[in-house]
């Protein structure tokens, strides 16, 4: 997400905000929820999802790239999704980030905040964070600068010019460090990381914007085994506080992070349940073995 985007987000939150806080005697529409009048910027989790989509349905071309589906994902959970090439997986993140637009259905974040209602800068302000297969650091800066440089971009552009570290931002940065096993690193370069640990920076630099849902595209590509091993133990410590969406094809690390994972096939859901469940379904080793 590039600052632009970040700052423009961040401009219309603030907006909507300042909107719900002057409107006197309103009901508080939609960000209300139900039984549970909510502030502005909070995810309504009180249903059990932080996540839900309906009859989702995307085509290029009249080709369907997904195709009816629907997913949903509960606050805490760590769902993996795996499905073989060209199955959809990309063009799911893509819808959850408001990056492409489905001709039908219908996605949540939590019970009250329609996505398709807002644009891809809003919905990372929102809290809803993506890390691509590729680790994208800034390698001529410090650990510690790309971290400070995450926090700085999601308070704006022009609020990054001024920015300076408050003691409780020090004290995240610090914690973040050592969430992702780098505190020792913490001045070098970015670029003299191993490749492992470029992705746990970047990793970090989602987590100093305080994401709800993190959205993260084959983390262990390219990985030795112990960085792999790593990784599995970070997210493990990441569901307790984010809820994760892991796209996958290492299928013994996803034994060793998830309990639930998601098979799709030509943009449809073929099959959910543990990796036990799915791998034991024949319609699952029909798409991976081509039986
Ligand atoms: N912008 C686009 N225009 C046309 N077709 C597209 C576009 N984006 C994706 N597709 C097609 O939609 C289908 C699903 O693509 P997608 O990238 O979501 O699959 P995937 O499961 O992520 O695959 P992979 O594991 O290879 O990354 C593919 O057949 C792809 O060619």
């Amino acid at each position: 997400m590039s600052p632009d985007l970040l700052e423009l987000g961040a401009q219309r939150i603030q907006a909507a905000q300042a909107r719900t806080q002057t409107e006197p005697g309103g009901s508080g529409g939609r960000a209300a929820g139900y039984a549970h009048p909510l502030q502005a910027g909070m995810v309504d989790v009180s249903h059990g999802r932080i996540l839900y989509l309906e009859d989702v349905t995307v085509s290029f071309d009249g080709f369907r790239a997904l195709n009816q589906l629907s997913l949903d994902i509960a606050p805490g959970e760590l769902r993996c999704i795996i499905g073989p090439n060209g199955a959809g997986k990309t063009t799911l993140m893509d819808v959850i980030t408001g990056k492409t637009r489905p001709d039908a259905g219908t996605v949540y974040f939590g019970s009250t905040i329609d996505l398709l209602r807002h644009s891809e800068p809003e919905i990372a302000a929102m809290g809803i964070g993506r890390k691509f297969q590729k680790p994208t650091v800034f390698e001529n800066l410090t650990v510690f600068e790309n971290l400070e440089l995450a926090l700085a971009c999601h308070k704006g552009v022009w609020a990054s010019m001024r920015f300076k570290l408050k003691a409780e931002q020090r004290d995240r940065l610090a914690q973040v460090l050592h969430t992702i096993e780098l505190t020792q690193q913490c001045h070098a370069l970015a670029g003299s990381l191993s490749h492992g640990q470029k992705q746990w920076l970047e990793i970090g630099m989602l987590l100093m914007q305080e994401p709800k849902l993190l959205l993260l595209d084959e983390p262990v590509a390219g990985m030795t085994d112990s960085e792999t091993e790593r990784t599995a133990e970070l997210l493990s410590k990441l569901k307790q506080h984010h809820s994760l969406i892991v796209v996958e094809h290492d299928m013994g690390f996803v034994r060793a992070i998830c309990s639930k994972v998601t098979v799709l096939c030509e943009g449809a859901l073929l099959a959910e349940g543990t990796l036990d469940e799915v791998q034991a379904d024949e319609r699952v080793i029909e798409v991976y073995l081509g039986r």
